[in-house]
């Protein structure tokens, strides 16, 4: 599948390797990972050479092919909140995932969009799993 990965950047980058798990399973798997420059280590180096507008339009060019949006949640990210609600207008299937201590927005866990599956990750075991049984629901 065509897969946009959603995690924050300018919101923080703590949770990079997480990321990078999620990119590396999704690859492993046989799933293409558009966004995958959300899990490259030196993305704020390599978007500085972009326009506002060129990282905008690109990304909104990746939700237009993308078949479901993986987002990692956990980090206060305006753009992450602007993808997931971009891919709810697409009509998609999402998964917002996070980490249990941390304080997600009411309007990802409040969320009752059939489309919009929110769950919470204590380890990467406990995320392969979640990401299996949401790639296996299609
Ligand atoms: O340089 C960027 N490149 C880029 O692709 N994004 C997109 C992809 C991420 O899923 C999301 C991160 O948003 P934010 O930077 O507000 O945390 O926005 C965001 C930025 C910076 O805002």
């Amino acid at each position: 599948m065509k897969v946009f990965l959603s995690g924050s950047i300018r919101g923080g980058r703590q949770l990079l390797p997480v990321y990078q798990f999620i990119c590396g399973y999704l690859r492993r798997n046989g799933h293409e990972v558009l966004s995958w420059h959300v899990a490259h280590d030196g993305v704020e180096m390599t978007e500085s050479l972009m326009s506002e507008s060129q990282i905008y339009e690109r990304d909104m060019g990746f939700l237009k092919t993308s078949e479901c949006m993986i987002a990692e949640v956990s980090m206060a990210s305006t753009g992450v909140g602007y993808e997931v609600c971009s891919a709810i207008n697409k009509g998609i299937p999402i998964l917002c995932v996070h980490r249990p201590d941390t304080n997600v927005s009411a309007m990802i866990l409040g969320n009752t969009n059939g489309n919009v599956t929110v769950k919470e990750y204590s380890d990467n075991e406990d995320l392969e799993g979640i990401l299996r049984e949401f790639l296996a629901s299609f």
